[in-house]
């Protein structure tokens, strides 16, 4: 049987370079012979497009529970099916998101984890963090793309729940890469990346 493909998911607080690490990682795996799969989370399908359309108006625990049944769709229908065939797996945005920007919405941690109980566990999960000010200016350079992004108080909140996120994930024994890219450019982001990610192969 072929080994299944890893499974490796990259959150941190909006604007902090996620995406573009997420799908230069992938590239880079592929670079050096390992398949690899870039995706993102709320996913492409039809209830990960319901939830990108709603995600500025709706909070709490509906917006929890929409999150919670994409990535259910998601798993079934794309990542353990590429997984599968062998491929390792790379998801901007998963759980350590939930555990986030739900709490900014006031959802308890409890709550959410009993809701993504069944969820599949990353191999590796990446917190990509940075000083709130280089993420202030990164988001200013791009521009928001949703409210959480839109509420300058909330960067640095984000920045403090992405730390209590990374505990909860250790203490449900996943594995937990954070990353300080405060002053990494984007291939230094990648390499660092990189290099947690073949630790797992070993
Ligand atoms: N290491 C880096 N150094 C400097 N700028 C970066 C770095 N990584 C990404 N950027 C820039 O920062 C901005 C935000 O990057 P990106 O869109 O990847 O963030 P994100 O975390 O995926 O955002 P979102 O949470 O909104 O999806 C972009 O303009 C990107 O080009
Ligand atoms: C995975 C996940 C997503 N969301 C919401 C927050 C935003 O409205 C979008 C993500 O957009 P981005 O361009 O990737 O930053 O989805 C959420 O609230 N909780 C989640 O777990």
């Amino acid at each position: 049987m072929r080994p299944r493909g890893l499974f490796v998911t990259v959150d941190g607080p909006g604007g902090v370079g996620k995406s573009t690490a997420a799908t230069a990682l992938a590239d880079h795996l592929r670079a050096l012979g390992h398949p690899a799969h870039a995706t993102a989370e709320p996913s492409t399908g039809a209830i990960g497009r319901l939830t990108r359309d709603l995600a500025d108006g709706l909070r709490g625990h509906a917006l929890a529970c929409l999150v919670a049944a994409d990535r259910y769709d998601h798993l079934a229908r794309e990542i353990r099916p590429v997984r599968a065939a062998g491929t390792t797996v790379v998801c901007d945005r998963y759980l350590a998101s939930t555990l986030v920007l739900q709490r900014l919405d006031g959802v308890p941690v409890e709550y959410l984890l009993a809701l993504n109980a069944a969820v599949d566990r990353p191999d590796l999960a990446v917190i990509l963090t940075a000083d709130p000010a280089e993420i202030g200016r990164r988001l200013t350079a791009r521009g928001a793309h949703h409210r959480f992004e839109r509420d300058p108080a909330s960067t640095a909140r984000e920045v403090e729940f992405y730390h209590d996120a990374a505990e909860t994930l250790r203490r449900h024994d996943v594995p937990v890469e954070v990353i300080d890219v405060s002053v990494l450019t984007p291939s230094g982001v990648v390499a660092a990346i990189a290099r947690a990610v073949l630790a797992l192969r070993r």
